[in-house]
């Protein structure tokens, strides 16, 4: 029997989701099909009747606006809305602005997918000659956090659930307590790190989860957390899954 339930949604596509880059902590805007999806994303749950007490999303721009666009589409655009890095995607370290195509014909597709979705094999850091490295770590965004100690130079999913998790366990999972109905807004990798948690999956399963932008999931959960319904997708089968394997095959050399 589920005693709470959560809606969660990757960003629409981001201007460099268009351009196939890996883009981690650069702030990447959506793009024309990104902003779309977040509207149908919004109407989808508009549609299914869902209501919210809270969002939670991160502190960069792709997931704060398709979070925007989802509430303009339920109606409740007042939404109290919680911002955090620990929802940020993954640090994409060195290979932030590489194009992934051109990475997997540099290094081979089996690299990439490594790179990509491995559990706790990080990229390469991002150096200071990285033409990113200054925009991200100087950015005023960051001033609450992380510490210039914890700043990361790049994250496996391992390192991102590390810092993803104590915010699911201190903030959100007591206010799903207090009967919050909530609604996170955030990006392809800092979800699965919630969904291996929720899901208990293992190192290689998670190798196989790809997250489509601006399809909401729900999880249906016990008084336990454990999941009664997992990643319920708002969308028809077809459509969820052409939207994966596109994820997915954004690591091809092609
Ligand atoms: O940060 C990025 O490049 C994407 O938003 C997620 O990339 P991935 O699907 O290659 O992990």
């Amino acid at each position: 029997m589920a005693k709470y339930q959560i809606v969660m949604v990757r960003h629409g596509e981001s201007e460099w989701n268009k351009l196939n880059k890996f883009c981690g902590w650069h702030d990447a805007n959506l793009s024309e099909t990104g902003i779309q999806e977040a509207h149908a994303a919004g109407k989808a749950l508009k549609d299914a009747d869902f209501k919210f007490d809270i969002a939670h999303t991160s502190v960069l721009t792709r997931a704060q606006k398709t979070l925007e666009a989802i509430l303009q589409e339920t109606g409740q655009t007042d939404l109290p809305i919680q911002k955090t890095w620990r929802l940020n995607e993954r640090h994409y370290g060195g290979l932030t602005g590489l194009n992934k195509a051109e990475t997997a014909k540099k290094h081979g597709e089996a690299q990439v997918q490594i790179w990509r979705r491995s559990f706790d094999i990080p990229p390469p850091p991002m150096e200071p000659d990285n033409p990113h490295y200054a925009e991200i770590l100087e950015d005023p965004r960051y001033a609450d956090g992380p510490s210039k100690e914890e700043f990361p130079m790049f994250e496996s999913l391992k390192l991102t659930i590390a810092r993803t998790l104590p915010y699911w366990n201190d903030t959100i999972v007591p206010q799903m307590k207090e009967g919050k109905k909530i609604l996170i807004a955030a990006h392809g990798n800092s979800l699965r790190g919630i969904v291996k948690h929720l899901d208990q999956m293992s190192d290689e399963a998670i190798m196989g989860l790809n997250l489509p932008t601006g399809i909401p999931f729900v999880y249906e959960l016990d008084e336990n957390f454990k999941p009664v319904v997992s990643m319920k997708f708002l969308g028809d089968e077809e459509t969820v899954k052409k939207a994966i394997e596109a994820v997915a095959a954004q690591g091809k050399a092609k």
